[in-house]
């Protein structure tokens, strides 16, 4: 059971939108555009969830790269690959199953709720909107938001300023350990979703004050 929850914090990536399919489009356009190796979904599964940076870096050290090799094409890389999620954001991408329900549910009950991801910002802001998310939050934070990003506590402890919400207050729910150790961080509760990414690990092996085979079922776990 999960006590005193006034307010959430939502990751997107894995918790909210299923997005994979729009990385493996954006990211495997810009690998070959560099004339790179193209990474499989699973791989860009266990890539996914430390920002956009993370996700091009690691795809082409997973292409032959070494580290120095890779963070000398990374300027190059990052250009080309927004160019590319600019024109594939959410075209690719489903909400999942419970979500929109859930996070009803969160807003008939009185609870602000902010997203926060490790996503760029605008990108963030343009998926809520198209999947019609974006009227649930009174904030929206992404990976350039502040000097540093989660597994860091400092977006949940701004962000549950912004919210006027204590972090034992706060709940983050997520989908991967990167969630959990920023919450943890930050002394924020957390709830994690069992149909996410977690970098490719089994995620009920993440530390985590509960797990949600779908968001809808929030409601019942929060007295
Ligand atoms: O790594 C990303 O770009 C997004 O990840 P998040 O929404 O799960 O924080
Ligand atoms: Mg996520």
């Amino acid at each position: 059971m999960l006590r005193g929850i006034r307010a959430a914090i939502v990751d997107l990536d894995g918790t909210m939108v299923d997005t994979l399919g729009d990385f493996d489009v954006t990211l495997n356009a810009t690998l070959r555009e560099l004339g790179r190796p193209v990474v499989v979904r699973a791989d860009i599964e266990r890539m996914v969830g430390k920002g956009s940076m993370h996700l091009i870096r690691s795809a082409l050290v997973h292409g032959g790269l070494d580290g120095a090799g890779a963070q000398e094409r990374l300027d190059e890389a990052w250009a080309i690959y927004q160019r590319h999620y600019a024109a594939t954001n959410g075209a690719h991408s489903e909400v999942y199953a419970g979500v929109d329900e859930g996070l009803r549910a969160l807003r008939e009950r009185g609870l602000p709720l902010a997203c926060v991801t490790n996503k760029p910002l605008a990108f963030a802001r343009e998926l809520l909107q198209a999947k019609g998310l974006a009227p649930f939050f009174s904030q929206v934070f992404g990976g350039d938001s502040f000097a540093r990003s989660k597994p860091d506590p400092l977006p949940l402890i701004e962000t549950c300023k912004a919210l006027g919400s204590e972090p034992p207050h706060t709940l983050m729910v997520g989908d991967s350990l990167n969630d959990a150790l920023a919450a943890r961080a930050a002394g924020c509760p957390v709830a994690l979703v069992t149909y996410g990414y977690n970098h490719g690990e089994p995620v009920r092996g993440v530390d985590a004050d509960a797990y949600l085979d779908r968001l809808d079922e929030l409601l019942a776990r929060l007295q």
